[in-house]
Formats: structure tokens, C-alpha cells, sequence
């Protein structure tokens, strides 16, 4: 590159639900001054709209339909990331019990995937700085060129812990089941099931602090930028 620019750099993060994903991706973006992409924010979206206008979630020939149809866009600042749908601010009703229940019926239609993930890769091309993208399939398929991929893994317990804390009240046996149901169901579909990427790094949080998944990963850019 000339003028010393440095060349926007390419992080794909993957790994089932309570891994640390948004959490490490949001911090590494921040500190590394790159660009912040959640990808399961518009799976939710995208489930959120089918919910709302009732399209039924048991037939995949009416999601795919459909696909085409709702306007999702994401904001890519780490600090604040945003999502809407046809101009709606859907950051809050994305999480509910119900989309999560349901997201893995529509992110497994192939019509869904392949308009999510063109929008994933128009906006990793357009992050001038480089991005962070989390995500199941991000290393895989979405961005199999990326600069760093690395593959975040953690015990079901250990998830279903972190989980609970943020569901106010949950119970951690309900939140385990449901969660591993759901990493069954990403892991199992046809289309870019969840997995990890042959040359993915893979890193176990189990017994590690979030601060120490953040540094592990920064060092991991960091190594990569520095040609190591
Ligand atoms: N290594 C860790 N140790 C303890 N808690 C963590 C760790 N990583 C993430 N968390 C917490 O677990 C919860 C789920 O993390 P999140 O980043 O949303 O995971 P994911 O995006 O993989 O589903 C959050 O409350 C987060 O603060
Ligand atoms: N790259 C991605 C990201 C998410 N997803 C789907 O979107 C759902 C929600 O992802 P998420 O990252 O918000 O889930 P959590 O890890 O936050 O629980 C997943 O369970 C997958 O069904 C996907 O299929 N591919």
C-alpha cells in the first residue's frame, strides 16, 4: 500500500451461542479501530420481520418467499452498533425468547443465507479500516479469505452461566437445553452449518476472563498484521 497505509484487516470470529463472540469482537474492533459486524443481529432481524408479518416459520418455501423483502441495515461502529429493519430500530425486539426460538428455522433457509450474507460482504468491503465479523459460518463461507479467523468455543455449562446472568431470572438448566438445541439445529443444516474453518485458531473460554479472551485475540491480529 502506499503513503505507509496500513491494509484494512480481516477478523472472522465463529463459535456457538455464550462463547464470548459479540463480546471479544466488540472490544477487539474497539481497541484495533476497525469495524464491528454482528451477523446474528440480522439473523434475529430478519426472523423478527417474519414473526411480525406471520409468515409461517414451519414451511421454508414461504420464508424463502419472502427473504427478499424486508431492508436490514447494520451500523458497524463497535462503541454503538445498530440495527433496523425498513427503518425500524429493532435492537431490543431481536432478543426476545421468541425470536431466539426461532431464528434457527429461518437461518437455515438457503434463500435467507445468501441475502444476509451479501450484505455481510458488502459491508466488510466497504469497513475502509478493516472489520470484525462474528458470526457461525463467517470463516467458512461468508469470508473464507479473511486475514485472521478464529473459532471460540466453550463447555455447554459455562455458556448456559453467562447466558442465565443476562436473562434476568433464567433458569441455567432451561437456558442450557435451549441453547444446546439451538447449536443441534446451526450445526446440523444443510447450508453453512456452524463450524469451524480448517485454518481457524481455535480458542477455549471455558476458564478464561473475558480480558484474556480479548488479548488472546488482539495479539492474534496483531501477529497477523505484523506478517508473524
Ligand atoms: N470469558 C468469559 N468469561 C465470563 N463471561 C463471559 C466471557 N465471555 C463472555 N462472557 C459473558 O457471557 C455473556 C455472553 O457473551 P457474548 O459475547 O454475548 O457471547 P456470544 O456472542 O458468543 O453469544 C455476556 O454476558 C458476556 O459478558
Ligand atoms: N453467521 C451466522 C450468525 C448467526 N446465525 C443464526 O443466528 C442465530 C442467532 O445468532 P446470535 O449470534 O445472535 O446468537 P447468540 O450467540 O447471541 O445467542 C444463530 O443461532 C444462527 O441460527 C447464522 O446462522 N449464521
Amino acid at each position: 500500500m502506499e503513503n505507509g497505509a496500513v491494509k484494512p484487516v480481516i477478523v472472522a470470529i465463529d463459535g456457538p451461542s455464550g462463547t464470548g463472540k459479540s463480546s471479544t469482537s466488540k472490544a477487539v474492533a474497539e481497541q484495533l479501530g476497525l469495524s464491528y459486524l454482528d451477523t446474528g443481529a440480522q439473523y434475529r432481524a430478519i426472523t423478527w420481520w417474519m414473526v411480525t408479518n406471520g409468515i409461517d416459520l414451519t414451511d421454508p418455501t414461504a420464508i424463502a418467499a419472502v427473504a427478499g423483502k424486508p431492508e436490514i441495515v447494520s451500523g458497524t461502529d463497535p462503541v454503538k452498533p445498530t440495527i433496523t429493519v425498513d427503518g425500524v430500530d429493532v435492537a431490543g425486539p431481536i432478543r426476545t425468547e421468541e425470536v431466539t426460538s426461532k431464528v434457527s428455522a429461518v437461518s437455515a433457509v438457503p434463500e435467507v443465507r445468501t441475502r444476509i450474507s451479501e450484505l455481510q460482504r458488502s459491508l466488510a468491503r466497504a469497513a475502509a479500516d478493516g472489520i470484525v465479523v462474528e458470526g457461525r459460518d463467517i470463516g467458512t463461507t461468508v469470508l473464507p479469505d479473511a486475514d485472521l479467523k478464529v473459532f471460540l468455543t466453550a463447555s455447554p455449562e459455562a455458556r448456559a452461566a453467562r447466558r442465565s446472568g443476562e436473562l434476568k431470572g433464567a433458569d441455567v438448566n432451561a437456558t442450557r437445553e435451549a441453547l444446546v438445541k439451538r447449536d443441534a439445529a446451526d450445526s446440523s443444516r444443510k447450508t453453512s452449518p456452524l463450524a469451524k474453518a480448517g485454518d481457524a485458531v481455535e480458542v477455549d473460554t471455558t476458564e478464561l476472563t473475558l480480558a484474556q479472551v480479548i488479548e488472546c485475540v488482539v495479539t492474534l491480529v496483531e501477529e497477523k498484521r505484523a506478517g508473524k
